[in-house]
């Protein structure tokens, strides 16, 4: 696979220039890659001194390769072939790219949606091996899947340490209950942060157990790291993250994301992985990069993009165009894209003047879910609008129609964007994705989409920190049948709600406008929603 490298169309060269010159004179790169932690200031120091190991990873993590191909080998020789992840955020998304890139089968169980849960459970239970990832080991919706799955199968007779690996950092509580209950554990690297951890266990443990080339996508990001932590103007991670950070200063602050394959078999979908790399990384203290994943190259939000986007085209060594002039092609391996990414995203984070290695305003939504599911937090008041199989919250509107057009008159027309926010079962209801493109072509506006409780973990963070230029609509459904966390006092069901609940009311307290569209039939929904919002 070819080196990595970024072609760039530059709306002005001057600035761009200058920040070059300026990182290079800095040896910003060279010294990103020897752990230098003060980069981005006094005030990141001490949470970038442990957060930065992600540089070395393409030499640190090769033991794992062999680790995880006998693995593989002995699963399989027990019959084990069906690989299902179960991990949020920074512990999911790396995997999913890599699988798909690889063409081979992984099951991403990141949801706390009841149906999707039965759905993966059903599925070739006696066959299949759970990866349980989360750093931390305490994430609510990764704690409550595997209780589900252990549920399981003790229920089928079958012995949860035969089925369960996990991933975590040492001596996190997952740590501790997954040794007692002698599962296979797999220790992360704990000086990585979740997002920039593709390259540690968290990427590459399920990866390889689902038969993804992991020494492979390694090799790649070895072979890329003297050209991508060279202090050289030629640097394409150094290109990258300047440009998007000296765009982002003239306010051009959302990011097309597209992949040059989109809608095709070969599509990595990489767009997911970098959205929550930047959305997370970048969106605080009212600053940051707006990730806006799209379809295809003829998506609305590309065709025509806004003044305020900077188009990045995955897979591509074209030169795109853009109305703002912004614009990137990025190539290389998938290894080595992912550390471009990482590489430019912490370049444009200290030309924004931002951490890129915390996520204060995750915490938050975290909690008001916690409030609302032990009874502590307001109760959601009953529907304001009913009208058929849509019930609306948060709209003092006569109509659907008229909440709807209230809601987007709120999207401004120079920097403003609306987030779609779907809690629903994204396998069963997959086309509800389209109405991103319903959106963005009747507001002209950038238009993002994403899938309750996943998005929360990703940019969730730039909803609440970033610039408050956010408008949103929530979407959420009641189950075909709700699911019990086995050993808590709360259902799936209960649990989801809880977190759209809880993050509507973050999003209001910090002054942005929610309209909830909750769907009792989300199938039977979907044509006059469609009709709503079109
Ligand atoms: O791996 P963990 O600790 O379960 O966290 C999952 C995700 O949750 C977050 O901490 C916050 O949303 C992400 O940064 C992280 O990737």
């Amino acid at each position: 696979m070819a080196a990595p490298d970024v072609t760039l169309t530059v709306a002005d060269q001057a600035a761009l220039d200058a920040a070059l010159a300026e990182l290079v004179a800095d040896r910003f790169a060279s010294r990103l890659h020897a752990h230098d932690a003060i980069l981005w200031g006094p005030d990141a120091e001490s949470e970038a001194a442990k957060r930065l190991s992600w540089t070395t990873l393409a030499e640190s993590s090769r033991p794992l390769v062999a680790e995880v191909e006998a693995l593989r080998a002995e699963l399989h020789e027990r019959g084990l072939d069906h690989v299902v992840l179960c991990g949020m955020g920074g512990s999911s998304l790396a995997p999913e790219v890599i699988c798909a890139a690889a063409g081979v089968e992984l099951t991403v169980l990141d949801s706390s949606q009841p149906d999707m849960v039965r759905t993966a459970i059903a599925d070739r239970l006696e066959r299949t091996v759970v990866v349980v990832s989360s750093k931390s080991g305490g994430t609510v919706e990764t704690d409550s899947q595997r209780r589900a799955y252990e549920h399981a199968f003790t229920e089928a007779g079958l012995s949860p340490a035969d089925h369960l690996v996990v991933v975590t950092d040492p001596g996190s509580p997952l740590d501790e209950q997954a040794t007692q209950a002698g599962y296979r554990v797999f220790h992360a690297d704990p000086e990585v942060g979740g997002r920039y951890s593709a390259l540690t266990a968290f990427g590459l443990v399920p990866s390889g157990l689902a038969g993804a080339d992991i020494g492979d996508l390694l090799d790649e990001a070895a072979d890329a790291t003297a050209t991508l932590f060279a202090d050289d103007a030629a640097n394409p991670a150094l290109r990258l993250g300047a440009a998007l950070g000296v765009a982002n200063r003239s306010s051009v602050d959302k990011l097309v994301l597209l992949d040059h394959d989109a809608g095709t078999a070969v599509a990595w979908g990489v767009g997911d992985w970098i959205e929550q790399l930047v959305a997370e990384s970048t969106g605080k203290i009212g600053h940051g990069i707006l990730p806006v994943v799209v379809e295809s190259s003829h998506a609305v939000n590309v065709e025509p993009s806004t003044p305020d986007s900077f188009l990045a085209v995955s897979g591509s060594s074209d030169t795109p165009t853009s109305t703002s002039g912004w614009a990137a092609g990025v190539t290389g391996g998938l290894g080595a894209q992912m550390l471009l990414w990482e590489v430019a995203v912490s370049v444009a984070g200290a030309l924004i003047g931002i951490n890129p290695f915390d996520q204060p305003d995750v915490e938050s939504a975290k909690q008001a879910a916690r409030d609302k599911l032990s009874g502590g937090g307001d109760n959601e008041p009953g529907a304001d609008l009913v009208e058929g199989p849509v019930s609306a919250f948060g709209t003092d509107a006569s109509s659907l129609a008229d909440a709807v057009e209230q809601l987007l008159a709120q999207v401004d027309d120079e920097h403003g964007y609306l987030a779609v926010q779907a809690y629903l079962d994204r396998w069963d209801l997959s086309a509800y994705a389209g109405l991103r493109e319903q959106l963005a072509r009747r507001t002209g506006r950038p238009v993002t989409f994403g899938w309750g409780p996943r998005f929360l973990h990703s940019t969730g963070q730039y909803h609440k920190g970033g610039p408050a230029t956010g408008v949103f609509l929530q979407l959420t459904s009641d189950p075909h049948e709700d699911l019990a966390v086995p050993g808590r006092d709360f259902t799936f069901g209960e649990f989801i709600a809880s977190q759209a609940a809880g993050d509507a009311q973050v999003l209001r307290d910090h002054g942005r406008p929610v309209l909830r569209l909750h769907l009792s039939d989300p199938q039977a929904a979907a044509a006059p929603l469609r009709d709503l919002l079109g």
